[in-house]
């Protein structure tokens, strides 16, 4: 691609946002450029291999009702293969320096009743305030209202005892992967919401299903189905508006012309991109603090096989949710989520040191984690909001400033924080800019 080459449209970022935008606008006849900083696409994916077991380091699970990302794995024939750890009735219970294990049902059921009474928080379920969670907005009072609202702040208020409270705990640290302060309540029930109102649902839709050919499979699939250009190790450092549309500029200093641009990269780094004018004060906030996903996700190779397996622990315990991926004759490969700052994934000793404290005993072989939080194209983990963020930053974090777009799995209306939201953004804002494209040339 030479120095100042034309284009209708330059995607920045090669996520599942960004390759969705790209393949759709190309697929309509548009001319696409998609710029990608890293020397890989699928952005906060990355599908590896650890002790001869295919593993993602990054997103892992999908499920039948994340719309978008269902209808991907249809539409390019890919396979689905199982986590054994959701559906574990063995288990590690960890609570208040004691440890239960054994049948885990008994937890569950409580832990099921205590988080629907957490998002009781209307007298209804939680149900009158996403009645249609691809629309969050529809009670827009009400979310404005409650957006104030941590969840420990919300965890504060409802009546359950210490033990449920724990339980409580566990799925708002794991889901927020961070510290309970710190995530919005809404966000929680928003959640809620996607999966019917149902804490086993939740589990399994976020914690059963992945892709055979992992999701660098799917990336693959999405990049090689449309004659997009593509410029990987190309990190995009600033995009100046004209009158005529945009001009991009990389790091190795090319400039690349646009009539429109779709920027795909992650809220948490808008602010290192040079945009001229300078993006809305919203989504510079938004990027500034960021979204609270900072935790550490770690695959740890034990040479017991313990089976089906699922570990559990309150924040501020470093591993706050354990579970079995694969087992064989040679032992069990578990994944731990774990707190920020909780421990090192790659020092397989400090893995073994707190796995003890679940499964006394087990010989940790070698452990491996992949560090978002520090990557300066990821600066965290998934999408979990702050109190406040989404009523202030969600829209505003979607909204297009001139020909410049957005889609990202940060932002999108339905699954955000997951691939599902991620497609979702570059499916819908590929065809908001080809129908003004297409508007435009007939003008
Ligand atoms: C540990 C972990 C576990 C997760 N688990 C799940 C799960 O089980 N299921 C699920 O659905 N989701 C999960 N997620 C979330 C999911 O991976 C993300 O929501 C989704 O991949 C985000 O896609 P995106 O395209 O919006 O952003 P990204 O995937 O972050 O893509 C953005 C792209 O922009 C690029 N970029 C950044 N800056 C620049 C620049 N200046 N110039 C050019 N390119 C740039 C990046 O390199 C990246 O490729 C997980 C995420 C993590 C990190």
């Amino acid at each position: 691609m030479a120095n100042g080459s034309e284009y209708d449209v330059i995607v920045i970022g090669g996520g599942f946002a960004g390759l969705a935008a790209a393949r759709d606008c190309a697929l309509r006849g548009q001319k696409v450029l998609l710029l990608e900083a890293r020397n890989r696409v699928g952005g906060r994916t990355f599908t590896s291999n650890f002790m001869g077991h295919q593993i993602e380091l990054g997103g892992t699970w999908v499920h039948q009702a994340q719309p978008f990302v269902w209808s991907e794995i249809r539409r390019y024939g890919l396979g689905i293969v199982e986590s054994p750890g959701v559906g574990a009735t063995q288990g590690s219970w960890l609570y208040n320096d004691k440890l239960y294990q054994g049948d885990m049902v008994p937890l569950f059921t409580k832990m099921n009743q205590a988080f629907a009474e957490f998002c009781n928080i209307d007298g209804q379920g939680g149900r009158t305030i996403f009645p249609r969670p691809y629309e969050p907005f529809l009670n827009r009072e009400k979310v404005n209202e409650l957006d104030k609202l941590s969840l420990l702040d919300r965890l504060n208020q409802v009546k359950l005892d210490d033990e449920a409270k724990a339980l409580v705990n566990v799925m708002v640290a794991q889901n927020c992967n961070n510290a309970p302060e710190t995530g919005s309540f809404l966000d929680q029930l928003h959640w809620y919401a996607n999966c019917d109102y149902d804490l086993g649902m939740l589990f399994d839709r976020c914690g059963r299903f992945k892709i055979a050919e992992g999701m660098t499979g799917l990336a693959h699939a999405i990049l090689g189905d449309s004659d997009a250009d593509v410029l990987m190790s190309t990190p995009v450092t600033r995009v100046q508006q004209n009158a005529q549309g945009a001009v991009v500029t990389t790091g190795d200093s090319k400039q690349f012309k646009a009539k429109a641009v779709i920027c795909a990269v992650p809220m948490n780094c808008l602010g290192d991109i040079a945009f001229e004018p300078a993006l809305s004060s919203k989504k510079l906030e938004a990027a500034k603090v960021r979204h609270t996903g900072n935790g550490i996700k770690v695959y740890a190779h034990i040479k017991q096989d313990i089976g089906a397996w699922l570990g559990m622990a309150p924040y501020p315990n470093p591993i706050i949710l354990a579970a079995t991926e694969e087992n064989s004759e040679h032992g069990t490969t578990l994944v731990l989520f774990v707190r920020p700052d909780g421990l090192d994934g790659n020092n397989a000793q400090q893995v073994q040191a707190e796995l003890r404290k679940f499964y006394p005993g087990v010989d940790v072989v070698k452990s491996v984690s992949y560090g978002w939080a520090e990557d300066p194209y990821s600066k965290g983990t998934w999408a979990f909001y702050r109190p406040g963020m989404m009523s202030k930053s969600q829209e505003a974090l979607m909204e297009t400033e001139g020909v410049v777009h957005f889609a990202s799995g940060d932002s999108a209306t339905g699954w955000h924080g997951f691939v599902d939201g991620a497609l979702q953004g570059g499916v819908e804002t590929a065809r908001i800019v080809c129908k003004l494209l297409v508007a435009q040339t007939r003008a």
